[in-house]
């Protein structure tokens, strides 16, 4: 196979290191974006480390102190010598383009950092001693490293930017939370605030699920922004009877057997259509090839194509991984770790559904409480928000309190705990606020 020039841009390579040997403030405007390895020529990318540790120290970066430089640390021969500085110099007009010329520069570099992890990704696929789920895992990491611009995104900021932007975050009166549509949990909790990783913990059937779904649906409604459902456990189609039983009001259980009456057809239509309207995309990945990789690299496409995300829900963390493996609650902290970093990187709130332990049906009070979250690992300490589900029709047929679920608010970063209690109907999963009643 013939090997291609690789992608670069000399000539924007040039023009940068003219304009900041030109213009003295020139560099300030690059630092944060170009790194010396995006330069393709060795001795362009020198040539920039030594204008970047003047910039660093204070100093000048035009041309007699850039020679000095490169002359103490004995490179000036390297990189042409003081002629190579006066030529690009004299090819200068000037810095004014130079965000964009770095900004081609860089492009060029990561399509020649994605030729590199190709190269990498065909000497995996040959290597059979490493097991192929964990070829995949690998390939998949070095793609999703190249996609994150975590280090531009995170990068440190002094407190005057960070002021600047939360001013105007303030005035403008951007919602830094959405509402839930239960009015005594966002009493509670203050709505799903963006950025926080929320786990929703319950026995199995107690209504996660349903919770789940009513967050996605309220969320798609009210804000207009596209709501990414992960259902590792449910099928798409399982997964929109369900929402569709929650608009049209048609008992779940029928929609799941195809068996609805002829008088429903008209009602069903009808939720067809508001439902249809909404932004809500279900991935139903099976468990075993559901990553936070994966997660991100469908999140980031979708962000791309429908601009920024309402809400992200997972059905459900202790599903994922290898379930075999021998220490689940560190495969289980792996995974909360990654959601709260996706949730911070997509500025949106995220949340997943979680198993508690069988454990607590033999407490006298089946209130469930964290520490009963199945293999919780690290979980504990990576969510805001903790909400546990318990409704006593579950335990008890006599119950004093049917229809209602308790959702109890256990750890809270940015707000209160405590317990409300709503409205549930679990044939149709509709919530409601019980005060409102
Ligand atoms: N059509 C229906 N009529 C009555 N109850 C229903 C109907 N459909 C579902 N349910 C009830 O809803 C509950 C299931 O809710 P959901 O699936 O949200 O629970 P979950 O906590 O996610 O459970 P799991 O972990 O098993 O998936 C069960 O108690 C089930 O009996």
């Amino acid at each position: 196979m013939n090997n291609p020039v690789p992608p670069t841009n000399i000539e924007a390579e040039e023009s940068i290191l003219g304009g900041i040997l030109l213009d003295p403030f020139a560099i300030g405007r690059v630092i944060d974006l170009l790194t010396p390895e995006a330069f393709y020529i060795t001795a362009h990318a020198t040539i920039y480390r030594a204008a970047l540790d003047l910039y660093r120290q204070d100093k000048p970066t035009e041309l007699f102190s850039v020679k000095a430089w490169l002359s103490d640390q004995k490179l000036l021969k390297q990189v042409g010598g003081e002629a190579k500085l006066i030529q690009l110099l004299e090819r200068t007009v000037s810095a004014v383009n130079i965000d964009h010329l770095a900004s081609l520069v860089v492009d060029k570099y990561k399509r020649r950092e994605l030729i590199a992890a190709g190269h990498d990704l065909v000497k995996l696929g040959h290597d059979t001693t490493t097991e192929l789920e964990s070829v995949f895992d690998q390939s998949e990491q070095k793609i999703f490293n190249l996609t994150t611009n975590k280090q531009d995104q995170f990068k440190p900021k002094v407190i005057g930017d960070c002021l600047a932007a939360v001013f105007a975050k303030i005035s403008q009166g951007s919602e830094p939370a959405y509402p839930t549509g239960l009015g005594d949990l966002d009493t509670l909790i203050g709505g799903l605030i963006k950025q926080d990783l929320i786990i929703v913990a319950a026995r199995a059937s107690m209504g996660k699920t349903w919770l789940a779904c009513h967050l996605t649906n309220h969320i798609a409604t009210t804000q207009n922004k596209p709501v990414v459902f992960f259902s590792a456990e449910m099928s798409s189609e399982q997964l929109t009877k369900r929402l569709l039983s929650m608009h049209s009001g048609i008992d779940s259980h029928r929609l799941i057997h195809n068996t609805i009456y002829a008088d429903e057809y008209e009602t069903l239509k009808q939720a067809l259509g508001t439902l249809g309207e909404l932004l809500i995309i279900i991935d139903d990945t099976p468990a075993y090839a559901l990553t936070p990789a994966k997660i991100c690299s469908v999140l980031r496409k979708i962000r791309h194509e429908r601009g920024e995300l309402g809400l992200v829900v997972l059905d459900y963390i202790q599903k994922l991984g290898d379930r075999a493996a021998g220490n689940r609650a560190q495969a289980v902290g792996k995974f909360s770790g990654a959601f709260k970093d996706i949730a911070k990187e997509f500025d949106v709130p995220f949340v997943a559904l979680a198993q508690i332990n069988r454990g607590v049906e033999s407490q006298g009070n089946k209130r469930p409480g964290m520490a009963d979250i199945k293999d919780s690992g690290d979980i504990e300490q990576d969510m805001d928000l903790g909400l546990l589900l318990y409704r006593d029709e579950y335990y008890n047929s006599d119950s004093s309190e049917p229809g209602v679920m308790e959702i109890i608010v256990s750890k809270n970063r940015n707000g209160s705990v405590g317990t409300c209690k709503v409205g549930f109907d679990p044939s149709v999963g509709r919530f409601s606020s019980l005060n409102q009643k």
